[in-house]
């Protein structure tokens, strides 16, 4: 097919019956549809151009008479004409004028009229062939439906609320003008044509979105060429009403964009109002399907963002705030379906706790049986390991967080446990699982320990120890937000309370001198920095100072790990021999002391036990002669200050071999107490303290000079190591010196990588240190742990500057240290919580006795209910009085009868005895209220074992009774709400 066939193709019907549309045989003419709509006539133009003039010409020659040709249109299909017609966009748009209107409204055809002249085929051929028609645009088409959709829709409305029949697409043809009086008859001057239509369907002037803005547009552009047909035939009244839709529609655009901008405007000064708001609010809408942001939680300033967002979860998980979608995902990250699963993992945790007499969470660590005991019998591996669980707080309540962990404290026992419940989903999303993992320490501490009985048992025994010339430490570690910052300051406050007391006490009995001096630093990467001093955030150096025997003091600043050299004084006489007097080689520890005895070589050992021999008796003093050498003399030096009742320099034997004591720098530098290897901390102020409220001032003072920050799971998040050191001067009436230090360390919060993930990159550099000083300081303990095993292991506390500080604590066999591990109850911080522990167990070398106890399958609510009922839980106190079905009573409610049929029953009639020894008055209440002595003494008959096990067992039954009471409420309250009932 030719260019010319193919435009053939394209001419309409009409035009081919007049021949109009032919260049084939016959002499057809081919219609030019460019010039057709571009005529002068159908534009309209009055005056005319040369070329119209010749071809009105022509159409008075050639084009047949005009009603002949009206008699042909009308043959003509409408619809063939709309098939066939241009494409609109490339008709010029020529706006015409008043006058053209007003001439052509007497005959709704006339406009076309010249589209027959084209049909003189000189004109036409000498001109280039056009394009053919294009066909018709679908979308054009579509577009033109909704405009004329709206404009019925206006109609409608204008007129009433009924459509007009003419103003129906059909009537309203595009392309056929359309009689003035139909087209009048659509009342355009109403002001609400365009915009109110627009206006109904946003329902405001929010941007629409870029689809519909697209239509929009492409909708305006048909309709102003539909528009501009309109207004040739529909005169004056027409156009004015399309010029006032042109303007609606541009004013509309106009308040469309000031309204863009405005927003735009107070997004920015947002941003410019709080630098993390758009962080917050990026990481709160990060939460799948949610709504939630920052902005959106009651006290978001304060709360933690992880809460947030766990909170905006919760709200979604329980279609609360209004938000009608529910999250129905099955694929869930561990700490979402924890919450989600937390009905039947409560009740999980809670059935095994109730198998567990020593899971009773309110009376561990208050007995006096406990204090002392967990300092000095409980440590491991000489370092007393310690947990704190804090309580579970309102906020983690509400978003539905429940209590993991578990204390099960012993007195009779060597040691406590602390068990975290991992509940998980099992790969499938559908099964439940509980999984159990065990902790041994020296002592734990439930929720309901208060900060007495943490110092009571950890502060106290510190303290008193320090006061008689040891080195303490005692060190906070654990998770952001587990309450180390809480603890330490309630240790703080206490333990100097108590060391004044003790001073006092001290003084006034002894007469003895004492001097308190206070530092506090803080230890940030590798920087240390003073707390106390004039000018804030000084630079403080840890220096190692060596003081030995015979010799100057020598001081080794160490730069870095590694860096600096230490000299090492030798003790000697002017023989250059080496003098110590052991009173009592035997009573001599193991451990490090025998291993630094080892270091001297076999030799001294031999002669030192020669001696001994020798030197008589038990308890009378032997001197040890040997030859001067670094390690022996800087043993020798460190023996003595660390074992003062033990190693001593006599006097008497000094005189009658020619020495003279005052060369022996043991006695008179360490001397009894002081110790021979010192860390120095150059640059920080040491403050003389006098009483409990300067101390107290101070160190508040250098709190708040402390690095902290706003974290994911703290608002005030501590970033550094605090610590803190009290040393204790006692000067004798005799003016023998004895030197005490205790250390307090508030670890930084230690923070696994996934929750500083949303951190900047300061932020993450600061949270990797943080992790390497503590791994370090596990390094250290662990290694000191060892020594008692493999005497010659390397302790590295040279690789942070935390292990540097702590060195003497490393080093000292009888420096006490105690660590006081926090655990976080709550579910959602349930890997946090075994880390720690974790962590804490390498550090003191039992991680071989963490336990993973069996996995279990969580029991759906229905089939624990069975279980208990099949266990006849609950039965000891009886059915309520008050007729409440199967309701049990609280052990602390029971009346005399109720505790006796329990005391009778209970156990295969354990308490046998003890029913028959209560008396009337005896009740629920007063059994419960008695301590285990009370109860040995007032009904077990002194049996300390029966006492403990009727305590624990009371107390055991208390808790079944809870759960039962609970399940009902929760039943209850299930049914109530229609929710599943469990
Ligand atoms: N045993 C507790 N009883 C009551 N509230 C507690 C307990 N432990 C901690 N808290 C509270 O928990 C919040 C966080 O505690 P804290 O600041 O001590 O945590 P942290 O472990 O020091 O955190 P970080 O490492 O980020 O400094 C505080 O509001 C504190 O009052």
């Amino acid at each position: 097919m030719n260019r010319r066939q193919l435009h053939q193709s394209h001419v309409p019907d009409w035009a081919r019956t007049q021949n109009l549309g032919s260049n084939g045989g016959g002499g057809g003419t081919l219609v030019d549809w460019e010039d057709m709509f571009n005529s002068p006539e159908r534009k309209g133009g009055g005056g005319g151009t040369p070329r119209a003039d010749e071809q009105q010409q022509q159409q008075q020659q050639e084009e047949p008479p005009e009603d002949a040709f009206f008699a042909l249109l009308r043959q003509d299909d409408e619809s063939k004409f709309m098939e066939n017609r241009p494409k609109p966009q490339k008709a010029p748009r020529r706006r015409p004028t008043h006058q053209q209107h007003s001439s052509s409204s007497s005959n709704q055809y006339s406009n076309i009229k010249p589209k027959v002249s084209t049909s003189r085929p000189n004109v036409i051929r000498k001109k280039k062939q056009p394009p053919p028609p294009p066909p018709i645009n679908k979308a054009q088409q579509e577009c033109d439906d909704a405009f004329f959709g709206m404009l019925r829709g206006s109609g409608g409305a204008a007129g009433g609320g009924s459509k007009k029949p003419d103003m129906q697409l059909g009537a309203v043809s595009p392309r056929i003008p359309t009689p003035r009086s139909s087209v009048e008859s659509v009342d355009l001057s109403r002001p609400t044509s365009s915009s109110s239509m627009r206006n109904s369907r946003e329902g405001s002037l929010a941007a629409p979105p870029a689809g519909r803005r697209r239509r929009e547009k492409k909708t305006s552009s048909v309709r102003n060429s539909h528009d501009d047909m309109v207004i040739s035939s529909g005169g004056q009244g027409a156009f004015q009403d399309q010029a006032y839709l042109d303007k609606v529609i541009e004013d509309d655009k106009k308040k469309w964009e000031a309204m863009q901008r405005k927003k735009e405007k107070e997004n920015k000064s947002k941003r410019a109002k709080g630098s993390r708001a758009p962080t917050t609010m990026k990481r709160s809408s990060s939460i799948p399907g949610s709504k939630a942001t920052a902005a959106d939680v009651p006290g978001s300033k304060k709360m933690p963002l992880s809460v947030q967002r766990v909170q905006a979860k919760m709200d979604l998980n329980q279609n609360g705030g209004g938000g009608e979608q529910k999250d129905t995902r099955r694929n869930l990250d561990k700490r979402t379906a924890r919450l989600r699963h937390a009905p039947h993992f409560m009740a999980a945790v809670k059935h095994y706790r109730s198998l567990n007499p020593l899971f009773n969470s309110n009376h561990n660590h208050r007995d006096q049986l406990y204090f002392d005991n967990a300092m000095t019998n409980r440590s491991i591996n000489g370092v007393s390991v310690f947990v704190r669980k804090r309580p579970l707080f309102n906020y983690e309540q509400k978003r539905m967080d429940y209590d993991v962990v578990s204390v099960a404290s012993d007195s009779n026992a060597n040691f406590d446990s602390v068990i975290v419940h991992n509940c998980v989903m099992h790969p499938d999303m559908k099964k439940m699982l509980h999984k159990p993992t065990k902790y041994k320490c020296s002592a734990a501490f439930d929720q309901f320990a208060s900060n007495d009985d943490i110092f009571n048992n950890v502060g106290r025994p510190m303290v008193e120890k320090c006061l008689s010339g040891s080195i303490g430490t005692i060190l906070m570690y654990g998770q952001t937000g587990s309450g180390k910052t809480y603890t330490m300051t309630a240790i703080e406050e206490r333990a100097t309370a108590a060391l004044f007391d003790l001073i006092q006490n001290e003084e006034e009995a002894r007469g003895e001198d004492f001097t308190v001096t206070l530092k506090f630093i803080e230890l940030a990467g590798k920087k240390a920095v003073d707390l106390l001093g004039r000018k804030q955030g000084a630079a403080v150096k840890i220096v190692d100072k060596m003081m030995g025997m015979g010799h100057p003091v020598n001081e080794a600043e160490e730069e870095g790990a590694g860096g600096g050299g230490e000299e090492v004084g030798g003790a000697s006489n002017d023989s250059g021999e080496s003098l110590l007097l052991v009173n009592n080689l035997s009573n001599l520890p193991t451990g490090r002391v025998r291993a630094d005895f080892e270091n001297f070589g076999v030799q001294k050992m031999i002669e030192m036990e020669k001696s001994l021999a020798m030197g008589g008796d038990e308890g009378s003093y032997v001197l040890i002669q040997m030859t001067s050498s670094d390690a022996a003399s800087m043993a020798m030096a460190g023996l003595a200050c660390e074992y003062p009742d033990m190693l001593r320099v006599d006097k008497h034997y000094c005189a009658g071999l020619g020495v003279d004591p005052s060369e022996l720098r043991v006695a008179k530098n360490g001397g009894d107490n002081g110790p021979v290897v010192t860390v120095q901390w150059k640059g920080a102020a040491e403050l003389e303290v006098t009483s409990t409220e300067q101390m107290l001032k101070y160190i508040s003072v250098g709190k708040s000079r402390r690095a902290t920050e706003a974290t994911d799971v703290n608002g005030t998040s501590s970033r550094s190591h605090a610590v803190l050191q009290i040393t204790l001067l006692r000067k004798g009436d005799r003016g023998e010196e004895r030197r005490g230090v205790l250390t307090l360390i508030d670890c930084a919060g230690s923070e696994r990588r996934n929750d500083s993930l949303y951190h900047d990159k300061a932020r993450q550099k600061e949270s990797a240190e943080i992790n390497n000083s503590l791994w370090a300081l596990k390094n250290c303990i662990r290694a000191r742990c060892e020594i008692l095993e493999k005497p010659n292991t390397f302790i590295p506390y040279r690789s942070s500057l935390l292990t540097r500080v702590l060195r003497e604590s490393f080093e000292r066999d009888s420096a006490l240290l105690s660590i006081i591990a926090t655990a976080a109850p709550n579910a959602t911080d349930t890997e946090h919580t075994m880390e720690t522990l974790k962590t804490v167990s390498t550090i003191v070398g039992t991680e071989k006795d963490v336990e993973e106890i069996t996995t279990q399958q969580v029991m759906q609510a229905h089939e624990l209910q069975e279980m208990l009922v099949a266990q006849g839980q609950g039965g000891g106190g009886g059915k309520s009085k008050s007729g409440g079905g199967n309701t049990v009573v609280m052990p602390i409610k029971w009346s005399h009868e109720q505790l006796k049929r329990w005391l009778t029953k209970a156990r295969g009639g354990e308490f046998q005895q003890v029913a028959r020894r209560i008396v009337k008055s005896d009740t629920g209440k007063t059994i419960m209220a008695q301590t285990i002595p009370k109860l040995e003494h007032s009904l077990c008959e002194k049996d300390s074992i029966l006492a403990t096990s009727l305590y624990n067992n009371l107390r055991g039954e208390s808790d079944k009774i809870a759960k039962i009471l609970l399940k009902e409420r929760m039943a209850r309250k299930a049914n109530a709400k229609g929710m599943e009932a469990y």
